[in-house]
């Protein structure tokens, strides 16, 4: 029953467009697999004398190659979403002579936003969507970046508007974010396409790109989430919060663990798939981990390093070395997560623009 169940749950026919702010799914991902989750009912098993008590669970490792772990390689599925939003966009251009548009809006002078930023910048040039940054001092006020946020707003060209976070301490954020308007929302940190995304019967218009960037991760890699334990290190409105609602629309068990978390190793050891998003270098120990566990780092912690060219290197909040001798698989930071949330970027902004030309 529950077979036949999830096989129903993955025909097309789920896919189909529902309420006003929905988005198709399957092109998200090529119709590879379906990133907000197969909708199944909550069907409980009944207890029944009749049959025999189950037997106990076996520590089963959540992947088959247990003993060399699987370096899950974020650059080349990067590559691979990008080549293929890179030929939506020419059919695009081709079909109606118009390219997704993408704004970015930084503030001040962070030497890791300002990569960051380049490297987005970089990639809506390879994948042929047009971008423009707009760059505003460290000292601006917060009425200067909502007048810039709306004139994008109404500037039919661009089709996502970037907010690069972390803003400037004494900027108010959410005065700011709530001046985008909704269809341009690429980032997804909308109250609107939030509350969609954590309501199961409901589809929001943009998911926060790492969040589907960990999923893709998981997906691409043959990870089985549904049933599984999962453990989010985080609770962010960038990261953790949209990514524990996105593996629970998967069917995973999801626990949420943060600053105030008593014993957080102790909750990570029953974990099948770890997402760290906590933004501390070395947090998670190699005993922190499961034999076999997933582990999905997205911490990308900027340390200064003087003898650098960029003047510091990157590093995950997971021990990376540790980890290897533990892990079944994971995320290595650079190469990692990173470049996947820049592909889901562009690919919300192919979507937003879709959605402006109404061509899904
Ligand atoms: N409104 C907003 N949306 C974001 O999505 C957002 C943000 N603000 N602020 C900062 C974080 C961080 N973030 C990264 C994206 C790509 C890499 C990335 O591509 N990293 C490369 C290396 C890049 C390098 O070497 O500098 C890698 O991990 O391989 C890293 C970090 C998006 N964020």
């Amino acid at each position: 029953m529950r077979a036949l169940l999830s096989k129903l749950a993955w025909t097309p026919s789920s896919m189909v467009l529902r309420g006003a702010f929905s988005s198709n799914r399957a092109a998200k991902n090529g119709g590879k697999d379906d990133i907000l989750g197969p909708c199944l009912p909550d069907l409980w098993p009944t207890p029944s004398s009749l049959s025999p008590p189950p037997l106990p669970p076996s520590p089963s490792p959540i992947r088959d190659e247990e003993l060399t772990p699987t370096i899950i390689n974020g650059e080349l599925i990067a590559k691979e979403i990008r080549s293929s939003i890179a030929e939506e966009v020419r059919q695009m251009k081709q079909a109606i002579d118009k390219v997704p548009g993408l704004a970015v809006i930084l503030v001040g002078q962070r030497r890791d936003s300002q990569s960051y930023v380049r490297c987005k910048i970089k990639a809506c040039e390879e994948v042929g969507i047009s971008s423009r940054v707009a760059e505003f001092p460290v000292d601006c006020n917060d009425n200067e970046i909502v007048n810039a946020v709306s004139s994008f707003n109404e500037d039919p060209s661009v089709h996502g508007i970037l907010v690069q976070l972390p803003l400037p301490q004494h900027m108010n954020e959410e005065k700011i974010l709530s001046a985008l308007s909704l269809e341009k929302d690429v980032d997804g940190f909308h109250p609107l396409n939030v509350g969609n995304l954590a309501m199961r019967d409901r589809e929001p218009l943009f998911i926060p790109c790492s969040a589907r960037a960990c999923i893709e991760l998981l997906l691409r890699s043959n990870v089985k989430i549904m049933g599984k334990n999962a453990v989010i290190i985080g609770r962010s409105r960038v990261v953790g919060l949209p990514t524990s609602l996105l593996l629970q629309r998967h069917h995973a068990t999801v626990s949420i663990i943060h600053a105030f978390t008593e014993n957080p190793e102790d909750i990570t050891r029953e974990a099948d798939i770890v997402i760290s998003a906590a933004g501390v270098p070395g947090l998670v120990r190699g005993n922190w981990l499961k034999k076999g566990a997933v582990v999905i780092d997205v911490g990308t912690n900027a340390i200064e390093d003087r003898g650098s060219r960029h003047g510091y290197y990157l590093t995950g909040d997971v021990c990376y070395l540790e980890a290897l001798s533990v892990v079944s698989a994971i995320t290595p930071v650079p190469g990692g997560v990173g470049p996947v949330t820049i592909a889901m970027l562009l690919s919300n902004t192919l979507d937003a623009a879709k959605l402006a030309y109404r061509l899904s």
